[in-house]
């Protein structure tokens, strides 16, 4: 199919400087027709519309989906209406205008910190979507020729995981006297944010002395509205320190908002943050807008449904070509893993065809240094190629007859037809392989991928990517008909944290060394148990004991005695956990 240049000319699209070929797609044209006709069927273009009109189409919440109204300029897109009377535009732009004030104030110097120092150091608190976002928005900005400029003398930092390690990492060399905390977090409560919004409270007042006003100048909150009461219990100034953000702006769906506004024009000034909007904005009107057949986060969302739904590949891999993005990907995956990996549909239904892929990524050419062996020649994975005509800074060495870019950009270019075209036994005899060997050098080909090509990694360009990758996701939502927009899976194991806290307090507060933990089951109340010996016992006796070994023998044996396990060997011998 991919030496039909009629199917491959069919097969591109192209919006605003973006180039997208999906010609390597395992599709036809009649494929594709029936794709738009599963769309139509399932009122895509209605849902999309119904969207960014402020439909409450994130039905177990009762809430609308707007993160579109965060980038839409103050003329608005689409018919955004909030039916509690709130007009999202004028609330996105009163929000923004102060992040641009506050902004400059900051970077001019007229905002210090408690001892009059000029603040320089920025430290942004926040896990899952009010991280990863901003994160990888910076770490494109970070080489970005404006914002190479503008960041200079600045410093930002993210600080997420509750390990303290990660703390220690984060502000080991800052100075607190210089340094801003962002707390970024749309409900106020999560508990890995929260105490370590705690920690870097005390790490401020170690330094600076216990006073309210330490915190009211050195600590802002990003937050929805309905957190308003615990920013301010917090100690956080809620007229001049808090930048709200609402329960219509998912969490994931966030970076667009104060979340990523504040940390990053702080960091490089509110101009570079504007055109990261404006791009995402170009790509929100061509989804708006375009007919299907010519609307790329459609197409890209089809066959996101076709390649897991139809083919059965229940992963994919996004490959920038561009290691400013090697954050893109986490991005990704949690926004698409979160909003889509659901299983029962918006009637209530369970569903019973596959939908919601394992997302996963790296940059080229890292990646095809680590796991490209299996998608070259294990399980079929879908890959996504991300390039870019123009480097954020290219190379061009003496003696070299390619820059270093079209070296990079080389690999862009041959791993597609690689994974497609595949290679034959004869091909891998004629380069006069041993016979025994062939087999092993066999590439099956036939696997599928798409390229998007871009002018180079610009802010602009950027909020382009973000917009596409957050619409596939919706789109992929609205053809199986799940609720994208909440994630009531990541709740459970928030609450057995909680359970599992208990214990832990209660033996450590225990007088009794030898006090036991009874947890859930058997397994978790051992593992506690030989967590808090050992942690006692670490201290002074020489570190950890070995876990008991006659129950790990016994498993391996059993393991061993199966393998290779056959599908109906191990049905026999599985069962329900709980
Ligand atoms: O912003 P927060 O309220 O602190 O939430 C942080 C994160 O918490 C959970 O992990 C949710 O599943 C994410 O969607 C959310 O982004």
């Amino acid at each position: 199919m991919l030496r039909d240049r009629d199917r491959c000319d069919a097969m591109i699209a192209t919006h605003d400087g973006v180039y997208y070929d999906y010609s390597r797609q395992r599709v036809t044209a009649e494929t594709m027709d029936l794709l738009f006709d599963l769309a139509e069927r399932q009122m895509l273009t209605d849902r999309i519309r119904g969207m960014f009109g402020g439909d409450r189409i994130n039905f177990t919440e009762d809430r609308a989906v707007l993160h579109t109204a965060l980038r839409a300029g103050r003329e608005g897109i689409g018919t955004v209406f909030v039916d509690d009377g709130v007009d999202a535009i004028r609330e996105v732009h009163d929000v923004l205008d102060r992040v641009r004030r506050f902004t400059d104030a900051f970077r001019s110097g007229e905002i210090t910190g408690y001892t009059g120092k000029r603040m320089r150091n920025v430290v942004s608190v926040g896990i899952g979507g009010s991280y990863l976002g901003p994160e990888f928005l910076h770490e494109v900005l970070k080489t970005e020729a404006v914002g190479i400029s503008t960041s200079l003398g600045y410093d930002l930092r993210f600080l997420a995981n509750v390990d303290p390690v990660d703390v220690e990492r984060t502000c080991a060399d800052l100075d607190p006297e210089e340094t801003l905390i962002i707390v970024v977090s749309k409900t106020f409560t999560t508990a890995e944010t929260m105490l370590n919004a705690r920690t870097m409270r005390q790490w401020l007042w170690d330094f600076m002395g216990d006073d309210a006003d330490v915190v009211r100048r050195h600590v802002v909150a990003c937050s929805s509205v309905s957190a308003t009461e615990r920013v301010r219990a917090f100690g956080i100034d809620t007229d001049e320190g808090m930048f709200r953000f609402w329960d219509w702006v998912g969490g994931r769906y966030s970076v667009c908002g104060a979340a990523g506004a504040v940390p990053i024009s702080l960091m490089y000034g509110y101009d570079l943050f504007e055109k990261f909007l404006e791009g995402a904005r170009s790509m929100d009107q061509h989804f708006l807008n375009a007919p299907p057949r010519k609307n790329i986060p459609i197409i890209m969302g089809l066959l996101g449904c076709w390649n897991s739904s139809f083919m059965g590949y229940s992963s994919r891999a996004l490959i920038p070509y561009a290691q400013a993005l090697l954050r893109l990907p986490a991005h990704i995956q949690q926004l698409d893993m979160e909003s889509n990996g659901k299983r029962i549909n918006r009637h209530g239904v369970e569903i019973d065809y596959p939908v919601g892929e394992v997302d996963f990524g790296e940059p080229g050419t890292n990646s095809q240094h680590s796991f490209f062996q299996m998608i070259h020649q294990g399980q079929t994975v879908p890959v996504d190629f991300l390039g870019f005509v123009r480097s954020q800074h290219d190379l061009l060495m003496d003696n070299e007859k390619l820059s270093s870019h079209d070296e990079l950009m080389a690999n862009f270019f041959a791993q597609p037809d690689a994974l497609a075209n595949g290679k034959t036994a004869d091909e891998v005899r004629a380069e006069g392989c041993p016979e025994e060997l062939v087999l092993h050098k066999v590439f099956d080909g036939n696997r599928p991928s798409s390229s998007l090509l871009f002018p180079e990694l610009s802010a602009y360009v950027t909020g382009q990517i973000l917009s596409l990758y957050e619409h596939r996701t919706a789109v992929q939502g609205f053809i199986w008909d799940l609720n994208s927009f909440d994630q009531w899976g990541v709740e459970l194991g928030k609450k057995l944290a909680l359970d599992v806290k208990e214990h832990l307090m209660e033996a450590r507060n225990s007088e009794v060394g030898d006090h036991e933990i009874i947890a859930d089951n058997p397994a978790t109340s051992r593992i506690m148990n030989y967590y808090i010996k050992n942690s006692r016992d670490a201290v002074g006796v020489g570190g950890l004991s070995n876990p008991g070994t006659s129950a790990t023998s016994v498993t391996r044996k059993t393991h061993k005695d199966h393998f290779p396990p056959q599908i109906n060997d191990l049905g026999g011998h599985s069962g329900r956990l709980s």
